[in-house]
């Protein structure tokens, strides 16, 4: 098998035509828990079927398939006898882990139909930032479409605390999409497409293609959804953004509509591929991690990390927010305020403020060899924002 690391995906980024669905080698596709419910929140076993129908003929046709799929914490509102979707996180929790279960065996029967084998996979944010757990990640779901298998990815509700949350599944499909290099993400939804104003209102109009976030500029996208689902058109948005500036294009759909979308037919709005595609693990820091504290930095630090692509040095920071450990995820701020980066911070908050302002021939004399390292290596630091 090849290592994941050399996958190298077909140029089809620069495709502004939705064909560039049909020719993928590897997509994922993200069903919403609103496409997959009917009156009062309750898993919808048809819905089911019907993307597993679509996904398998497209695994027919040659291309793998990753699907992100919600719908775990409104598949256990009825078992669980609740009257709505949860809005604590125990009860969410709760009925996550008992609607997980149910939702995949829908899927596991639904793909059996067609001969295909499904594969449970849970992420947590916090899972997936490290580098260990990162690369775990990716070896598993690149041996699971080795094998054949459809891989079925959703957050590890269950326990998922507040504060490490992906909280919605938008964001999750860009990330595990950037994870797997898809060739495409296509964002599946309970609307047809993204809309010029909220799409109840009749002078709102589809949006056809999106060519930057500039085209969004006076689009009105809101955070009210289905009431099923979370975060409404925005996070789909933000995903999109998300994977188009990481170099992959994304479509959103009617879930109704997932036979022709992944057939590249002209249907939901496509969003080309702006940007070049990132080292991966850094798509991670950037997007996924929850940042437990900030580092404030003085203007000379601030140069050295966004232009100069050096690791940061105790010598450069000013101040430390917040509480955190080593190897926890933290922002990287200039003087003012402004986020410029997010790293994995090598200190913990505890340790950090004896060692400010010092260089490392001091931290050295101070605290022994070995207690001289940088406070954020380069390979765990992501800038974010690069200032003139
Ligand atoms: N500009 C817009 N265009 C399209 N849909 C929008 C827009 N603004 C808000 N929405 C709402 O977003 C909803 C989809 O989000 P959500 O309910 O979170 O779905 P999912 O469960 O698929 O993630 C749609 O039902 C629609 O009402
Ligand atoms: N992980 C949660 C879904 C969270 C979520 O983002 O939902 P949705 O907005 O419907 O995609 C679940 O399975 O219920």
């Amino acid at each position: 098998m090849r290592a994941t690391a050399e996958r190298t995906p077909r140029d089809l980024s620069r495709g502004t035509e939705r064909t560039v669905l049909r020719a993928a080698q590897r997509v994922v596709v993200k069903i919403g828990s609103s496409s997959l419910t009917r009156g009062g929140g309750a898993l919808d076993p048809a819905a089911v079927a019907a993307v597993a129908d679509a996904l398998a003929a497209r695994r027919e046709a040659g291309t793998q398939v990753v699907l992100v799929s919600s719908g775990a914490i409104a598949a256990g509102i009825t078992p669980l006898g609740l009257a709505a979707r949860p809005r604590d996180l125990a009860t969410q929790q709760a009925a996550a882990s008992v609607g997980q279960g149910l939702l995949m065996a829908h899927y596991t029967r639904a793909f059996a139909r067609h001969g295909l084998t499904v594969a449970q996979v849970l992420l947590t944010a916090e899972d997936v930032v490290r580098r260990g757990q990162y690369k775990n990640a990716q070896r598993a779901l690149e041996r699971l479409l080795a094998l054949g298998v459809v891989p079925i990815v959703n957050e590890n509700d269950a326990v998922a605390t507040d504060e490490i949350r992906f909280g919605d599944n938008d964001r999750l499909a860009a990330l595990v999409a950037h994870v797997v290099q898809a060739d495409a993400l296509v964002l599946l939804t309970d609307v047809d497409a993204l809309y010029d104003g909220h799409p109840s209102l009749p002078t709102s109009s589809r949006i056809g293609v999106v060519s930057s976030a500039a085209d969004l500029e006076g689009v009105t996208v809101t955070a009210r959804g289905s009431g099923v689902g979370t975060g409404g058109m925005t996070t789909k948005v933000t995903a999109a953004l998300t994977a188009t500036g990481a170099g992959i294009p994304t479509l959103v759909a009617g879930a109704t509509d997932v036979a022709d979308a992944l057939e590249g037919q002209d249907v939901g709005t496509w969003f080309q591929a702006t940007g070049p595609r990132p080292r991966t693990r850094r798509l991670w820091l950037a997007h996924a991690a929850h940042a437990q504290g900030r580092l404030v930095l003085d203007e000379g630090a601030v140069r050295a990390i966004t232009h100069g692509k050096r690791s940061l040095l105790a010598a450069g920071v000013t101040g430390v927010e917040g509480t955190f450990e080593a190897g926890d995820p933290v922002e990287i701020v200039d003087p003012d305020g402004t986020v410029v980066a997010r790293g994995l911070v090598a200190y913990s908050s505890e340790e950090l403020p004896e060692r400010l302002g010092r260089t490392s021939e001091q931290l050295r004399e101070l605290f022994g060899t070995g207690h001289d390292r940088e406070v954020v290596n380069r390979d765990d630091l992501v800038v974010v924002r690069r200032r003139r």
